[in-house]
Parts: C-alpha cells; structure tokens; sequence
C-alpha cells in the first residue's frame, strides 16, 4: 500500500468508548452488480450506509487545494482539478479522516475483491480529490495500464441530469459511442477494472449552471507498479 498516507483513524477504533458507525456500505458494495458488458465495471447506487453519511461528507468535501491539470495528446485529453493532499481536518467534526481510513482497510479491499474478482494482494494504492468546474471534462481513455481498478465516489450533493458531467461508458474510443451514462450525484460510485477496452470519458460540465463536479477517487494499481502519483 501507499506510504505517503496521512494518520489515519483505524474504521473501527473507539472513540470515548463509542463504536463510530461507518460510511461505507460494505455490503453494498460487495454485492453491488458487476456488469462485464462493454467492458467489466460496476455502478454502485448505495455507497454510503444512508444519507446522513452521505451529507457529511459531501457538506464537508475540500474547497480549496486544487490544482488545475490539463493534458491534450495522442493518450489523454482533460482539463480538470486535483488534490492529492488527503490530510482534510476542516472543522471540528470533519468525517474525511475516518471514511479515508474505512477506504484503506482491509475490509474495503476484500469486498472490491468480492464484487470484482480481482486479487489485491500487495496492490498499490492511491487516491486524490477531483473536481471539475464549469467547461471541464475528460475525453475517452482506458486508464493506466498499471492500474487494477479505479473507484469514483461522486460527491457533489445534487447533480441534475441535464448539466453536463455524466461519467460516459464508452464502448470505443469514440465520445458518441455510449453505453451507459452516469450522473455524478453523492452516494452513487462507479468501479471501473482496468482493460485495453474500458473506454469512459466525461462530457463537458455545462457552463450555464455554474456547478463543480466533484468526486475523490480510488486508484488500484499493480504490485511494484511505484506510480509517482503525489508528483503530479
Ligand atoms: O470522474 C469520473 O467519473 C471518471 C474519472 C476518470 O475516468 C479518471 O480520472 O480516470
Ligand atoms: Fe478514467
């Protein structure tokens, strides 16, 4: 795993002899529907254990830190924002540090197993903040070859259909060559498993509505793949 992680509250540590109670619904996510048609992913309307989790998050999601990244070539076209700072300590009651902690336990990499079939041992990861304001997007890709998994947990509170952002699953390398889309709304999450054909793209966030898309995303990659993610 990662070493570059902040402290982390272990998911189910005791606080003042209180058990916290997850956001996470673990097993939503284990039994989430894997669908191998174009390519292997999985769309997970129930991430979080219920809306009150949902909000916290969402409420408290980072509002600065970002760093605009845009890359235009042969292999990937994107205009976008990120931040690979994970240590979110926003007000007193900021939940980041304890939903990190439930992404990097044992418990969320078995039951990604269990819904992708994918053997995590020893497997690379990382994660980071993503956002995308009004015109952003991210043309058709396939990921990293490195990579096993990417999971997307949106994050913004409310999303309407027609404001542009939709995660497209794409069946070829063509935008217009859609399969399914995806709007980016908080306790919806996309597992996409790497492969020469898991083609996806987000369509442009419409300027008129002023919104920002928002997610943070887990990246699993190969053992040994040492990805200089936090370089970027
Ligand atoms: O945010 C999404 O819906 C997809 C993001 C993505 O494909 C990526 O970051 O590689
Ligand atoms: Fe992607």
């Amino acid at each position: 795993m990662a070493d570059r992680l902040p402290e982390l509250t272990a998911p189910s540590e005791n606080i003042g002899g209180e058990q916290r109670r997850p956001f996470l619904n673990f097993a939503g996510i284990r039994t989430a529907t894997l669908v191998t048609d174009p390519w292997t992913h999985a769309v997970i309307r129930d991430t979080f254990v219920d809306d009150t989790a949902r909000d916290a998050l969402s409420s408290t999601y980072p509002t600065a830190g970002f760093q605009r990244l845009s890359q235009d070539d042969d292999k990937k076209q994107f205009t976008m924002e990120v931040r690979n700072d994970l240590d979110v300590r926003e007000g007193d009651l900021c939940p980041w540090q304890q939903f990190l902690a439930e992404l990097w336990s044992p418990d969320y990499l078995k039951a990604m197993t269990e819904l992708t079939g994918l053997d995590l041992d020893g497997a690379e990861i990382h994660a980071a903040f993503y956002r995308y304001p009004p015109e952003c997007w991210f043309g058709p890709h396939t990921d990293d070859e490195r990579k096993l998994f990417s999971h997307i947990i949106y994050m913004a509170p409310e999303w309407p259909e027609n404001a542009g952002g939709r995660l497209l699953i794409n069946r070829s390398k063509d935008m217009t060559d859609i399969c399914d889309t995806v709007i980016p709304q908080a306790g919806t999450s996309v597992v996409v498993v790497r492969s020469d054909t898991s083609w996806h793209s987000i369509e442009p966030v419409d300027p008129q509505r002023g919104l920002t898309r928002k997610s943070i995303i887990l990246h699993a990659y190969k053992p040994g793949s040492n990805v200089d993610f936090y370089q970027r």
